[in-house]
């Protein structure tokens, strides 16, 4: 693909439409806005109130080799969404800032047990972060959609709760369902129950699972818990074998997530910071794509981890050379697994997507 004009890189990949299907709210805060929460409300444990020292502690406490160090950066930022008018800010300033990275279709992750410290119901939680969403899209004139996916915690007991809660705001602004936090000692199996019950609701779910964890974690929440996405899902590398000349001999494990085009939504810095290797080039991304697996792209926590899909996408272009054509494929794969019906989803890309395209190449 020949791209029009002398644009940079950087500037088409921003311009480029983009899906992401994989992002925390708890984890995306704009780093002043957390300070004037934290500030409004009286919570006095921040590491610095001032905007840009407090957005380099997130990205350096979050590169600590583990996931439950980096998940304890999220004490800061859940402290600050206890009301219905912080949820519905940090929500609407969300839908913003996804816009304006070139964002036209987002689900949005949260557990909505994090944010009961003040007496919100769950409900109350969950409406708040839908009118936020509302907001945001109207903000931007409409150039994004964005639907929640509720997170149960790996952790706790209240999945089945929080799974009830999903099947009761379906299609009102949540497309789904989660679970996250902790992956060691916390095997998906856990949450079963929550599973069916989504299940016999015809209700989309998606689970973290290969991150911290090898490919146990990865069978478990594909062939037990049945899950329809992977949550990062790479380390299903470890069931491939390569050999000195680079061929690759797939495990079974690995050959059915590839062959039944499992969407992985995978998250580099996010798995560069806890751990899963020394650097991009090192990242298993490349390797899954070239063997076929499905793969979309993923920022997991921008504030977290100091990223935007912008800047995940220039890290693989810097890495591996990745031009358009990938971000393309990436982003299609994305709207074939998004939690949306299917003529919203032919309507994304035939009617957003492929057009911006045509224009971004100078087909028009
Ligand atoms: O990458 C992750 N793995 C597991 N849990 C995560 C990850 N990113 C965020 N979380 C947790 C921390 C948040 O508080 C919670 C809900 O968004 O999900
Ligand atoms: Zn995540």
């Amino acid at each position: 693909m020949h791209l029009s004009d002398n644009v940079t890189v950087a500037d088409w990949i921003r311009r480029a439409p983009k899906v992401a299907l994989h992002d925390h709210l708890d984890g995306g805060l704009r780093p002043a806005t957390i300070i004037e929460l934290a500030r409004e409300s009286g919570y006095e444990g921040l590491p610095s109130e001032d905007p840009v020292e407090l957005a380099a502690w997130f990205r350096d406490a979050a590169d600590s080799g583990s996931l439950e160090r980096y998940l304890t950066t999220f004490a800061h930022t859940c402290a600050v969404m206890q009301t219905k008018e912080q949820l519905h800010r940090v929500a609407a300033e969300c839908a913003e800032d996804l816009a304006a990275d070139g964002i036209v279709y987002a689900e949005v992750r949260y557990a909505p047990e994090q944010h009961q410290e003040r007496g919100l119901t769950l409900d109350e939680v969950v409406d708040a972060v839908n009118e936020g969403f509302r907001e945001g899209e109207r903000r931007t004139g409409g150039r994004i959609t964005v639907r929640a996916l509720l997170t149960g915690m790996r952790h706790t007991d209240r999945s089945t709760e929080i799974a009830e809660l999903t099947i009761a705001h379906r299609d009102k602004g949540v497309a789904g369902f989660d679970i996250a936090g902790g992956e060691i000692g916390n095997p998906p199996a856990r949450h079963l129950a929550a599973f069916q019950l989504l299940k016999q609701a015809n209700c989309h779910y998606t689970i973290h699972a290969g991150e911290a964890v090898g490919p146990e974690s990865v069978h478990e929440a594909l062939q037990v818990c049945a899950t329809e996405r992977l949550g990062h899902g790479v380390r299903v590398i470890e069931d491939i074998e390569f050999a000195a000349d680079g061929t690759a001999t797939l495990g079974a494990l690995a050959a059915y997530v590839r062959d039944n085009r499992v969407p992985l939504e995978v998250c580099p810095t996010s798995n560069l910071q806890t751990g899963i290797a020394d650097g991009y080039k090192a990242h298993p991304i490349d390797d899954l794509r070239r063997l076929g697996f499905t793969i979309t792209l993923n920022t997991d926590n921008r504030t977290v981890s100091g990223t935007t899909l912008s800047a995940e996408f220039q890290h693989l272009h810097e890495a591996f050379g990745y031009g358009p054509e990938i971000l393309y494929d990436f982003t299609r794969a994305a709207v074939e697994a998004a939690f949306l019906p299917l003529p919203e989803r032919t309507r994304l890309m035939d009617e957003v997507i492929d057009p911006a395209y045509d224009e971004l190449a100078g087909r028009v």
